[in-house]
């Protein structure tokens, strides 16, 4: 049982650095079922709108402008249509709006859409990886993930389309939003008239406005054409309603248990209202939904009236789309969400946040090249922002579960740019195929290691992608770099259509772009083994996925037969929407798809083409089942959940790390080691690795 200690009564501003509460300046009610007047009064009740004034002023004087405000004063839905009222949209220019997450981008189009009284995907629309939500020549304001303006720089290098460019949530420093940054910066010089708006909640302004000064005024001081390109910094002050904030007397050491029994407090405590939970993944998610509904049939008191509801970026649509109806009368639900629900998303019924204090976060030591997904705390900018889910419509009551005295003196003030603890070949990709050259001299907002650099120059080399003068290579290069996915996989879809089993692998493609297609196991682990051995191939999981999609197909696609075989129906709902978009992807390519007819040889050949970097190789003697990289010696475990655990071959490919007490390989494949010099001899071509 968790113990509640409240942080101060008295309302303060969360930036002091004390906890606590804050927040003044009482926002109005919800929206729903609001006209359109009453819509107008809600947002210029908001705190950024007396600030309206003093934000186009910047605009219309500055290159650059950052504009700092906690959460929920209204930066993201109000900034562009201020900008559109003020006719930045005019001559069919339009004004852009980035997001680091696909939810956020589709959620805030469709609440500005609301506000303005359009019709989603005219005047107001949004694009996302794969789905494009706008009408050329009509959308005015949109809303896009910064991977895609990335990607649209590739046809339109200078953003000619765009008058602004409100770069949405810069704090979080993703890849994307950085190496986004690092090029509008190099636009600008190009585009002088092109305004950058960047929107931030935290204190991060600074380092942005450092970023942008590192730029001279073209012409003299006197020069009156053309915005000053000194950077404008704005502070927003106020927020929505009070969030109390509660802490742990004492720290938990299981956060997900901790977490199912605050929820159960929460029910059976407080006032109607949902709640919103923060946990680090998909395997944490199902393990509280499993333990509530065990709650659910021993003491039914506690959990009565609870709706759960998962959310996490593998959910299909239609999933997602039910954390945003209605709660029926005398429910309440519970969102357990990954950090995707962090950062710019308004559920109207949420009260109460649940805080686990971690998240799972990427982190790449370029020495040994070996990427993890690993469980870490979050900063202080990262529990400000799950905080403010709450107070956006209503008072709400936030539950940290850790110390206070952990958030003001251990927990950090900022998390690392993705750009320092992430491998970069995706990163160089897109760099290249926008024509820079240079990247190691190329201005970053924060500058990536060299040796991560490197590496990732190395293996774009050996993939083919690269040419002996680091450009991109005709046609492989270009073809990966279209292919909006990692491309170690995109290199394995194409090799797959030279060797005849493209139709094979984007079915592999599409279940590892999942979390995981297998049912939540909790208490019942032997059940999902002896499930698994009905499907497992010999050769690894990935011949294994392709027995259960054919499975899931000839059943009809049947959600019974996944309950019976504890596959996760969710999961195959979504592995078949991800793979007809890779298919069209494929065809637009002018890959045709061809099937192997289970020719396995070929489809384990493909999945080396894009995979060699992870090739591992059993220790002699090893009892233990250990193995080491082949590239850099690192001991590595097949992880439990593969069918290849405790079989293993003398050979195998991994598709990603995890790591706990040790290293586990997840999704793994077995080889035949003159693969690798066949396939990529420049990678594994000297004596000392030893073939
Ligand atoms: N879908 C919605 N339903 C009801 N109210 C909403 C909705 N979306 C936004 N709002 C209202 O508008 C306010 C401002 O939201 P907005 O996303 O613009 O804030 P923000 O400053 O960008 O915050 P954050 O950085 O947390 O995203 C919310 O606090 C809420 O009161």
């Amino acid at each position: 049982m968790a113990f509640w200690k409240p942080g101060s009564e008295r309302p303060r501003i969360l930036d002091d650095e004390e906890g606590g509460v804050l927040f003044y300046n009482a926002a109005p009610a919800s929206s729903s079922g609001y006209g359109h007047a009453s819509m107008e009064k809600q947002r210029q009740r908001l705190p950024v709108f007396k600030y309206r004034t003093a934000i186009l002023y910047l605009v219309e004087t500055h290159a650059t402008t950052i504009v700092v405000g906690e959460t929920g004063s209204g930066k993201t839905t109000q900034i562009p249509q201020y900008l559109k009222e003020a006719g930045w949209a005019e001559g069919g220019r339009v004004i852009g709006c980035t997001q680091p997450r696909r939810l956020a981008v589709q959620s805030v189009a469709s609440r500005v859409a609301e506000e303005m009284g359009v019709k989603l995907g005219e005047e107001v629309g949004y694009t996302i990886r794969f789905e494009d939500v706008t009408t050329a020549g009509v959308t005015s304001i949109k809303f896009l993930t910064d991977g895609v303006l990335l990607r649209e720089m590739m046809d339109d290098p200078l953003l000619m389309k765009y008058s602004v460019i409100m770069v949405d949530e810069a704090h979080e420093r993703s890849l994307s939003t950085d190496i986004l940054l690092g090029l509008l910066k190099k636009v600008q010089k190009r585009r002088p008239e092109l305004r950058v708006v960047i929107s931030s909640a935290t204190i991060e302004a600074k380092t942005m406005a450092d970023f942008f000064r590192g730029r001279k005024r073209r012409g003299s001081d006197n020069d009156v054409q053309g915005p000053n390109t000194e950077p404008a910094i704005l502070s927003v002050e106020g927020r929505g309603f009070n969030v109390h904030v509660h802490y742990l007397e004492e720290p938990v050491s299981d956060y997900v248990r901790a977490t199912v029994s605050t929820i159960l407090s929460i029910n059976e405590r407080e006032r109607m209202g949902d709640i919103l939970v923060f946990l680090t993944g998909q395997d944490d998610i199902e393990a509280a939904t499993q333990m509530l509904n065990d709650e659910t049939h021993h003491n039914a008191r506690k959990s009565s009236g609870l709706i759960i509801l998962p959310l996490y970026s593998g959910l299909p649509r239609g999933d997602q789309d039910l954390i945003f109806s209605p709660t029926p009368r005398g429910k309440r639900k519970v969102v357990l969400s990954t950090n995707i629900a962090e950062t710019s998303l308004t559920l109207e019924g949420i009260v109460y946040v649940v805080d686990s204090g971690f998240s799972k976060q990427r982190f790449y030591n370029p020495v040994t090249d070996i990427e993890n997904l690993v469980v870490a705390p979050i900063s202080k900018a990262s529990a400000r922002q799950r905080a403010g889910r709450a107070g956006r419509v209503r008072p709400g009551k936030c539950y940290r579960l850790y110390t206070e005295e952990y958030f003001l003196n251990e927990m950090a003030t900022e998390g690392i740019p993705e750009m320092q603890r992430t491998n970069l070949v995706s990163c160089v990709i897109q760099l290249k195929a926008l024509g820079i050259d240079n990247i190691l001299g190329f201005d970053w907002p924060a500058s990536p290691s060299p040796e991560a650099m490197i590496r990732a120059l190395e293996i774009l080399y050996s993939l083919g992608i690269l040419d002996d003068d680091a450009k991109l290579t005709s046609p492989i290069g270009f073809q990966v770099a279209e292919i909006p996915l990692d491309p170690m996989v995109a290199k394995m879809i194409i090799s797959s259509h030279e060797l005849g089993c493209s139709e094979e692998i984007i079915t592999i493609a599409a279940v590892l772009s999942i979390q995981s297609i297998w049912a939540s196991v909790w208490g019942s682990q032997k059940q999902l083994d002896e499930a698994k051995l009905r499907f497992a191939a010999a050769e690894g999981d990935h011949v294994t996925f392709l027995n259960v999609y054919k499975g899931f197909l000839q059943s009809g696609k049947s959600s019974q037969w996944c309950q019976r075989n504890f596959v996760n129906y969710h999961a195959m709902k979504k592995v078949i929407e991800v793979r007809d978009q890779l298919k069209r992807v494929a065809l637009r390519l002018g890959l045709s798809l061809k099937s192997c007819d289970r020719d396995l040889q070929v489809l384990r050949k493909a999945v080396t083409a894009g995979f060699f970097a992870n090739a591992c190789r059993l220790e002699p003697y090893s009892h233990n089942g250990m193995y080491k990289t082949v590239r850099t010696s690192q001991e590595v475990y097949i992880h439990p959940s593969s069918v290849l655990f405790r079989v293993n071959p003398k050979w195998i490919i991994y598709h990603a790390l995890v790591s706990t007490d040790r290293q586990y390989a997840r999704n793994v494949i077995s080889i035949e080691p003159s693969w690798l010099t066949e396939i990529a001899p420049h990678f594994y071509n000297s004596k000392e690795r030893a073939l």
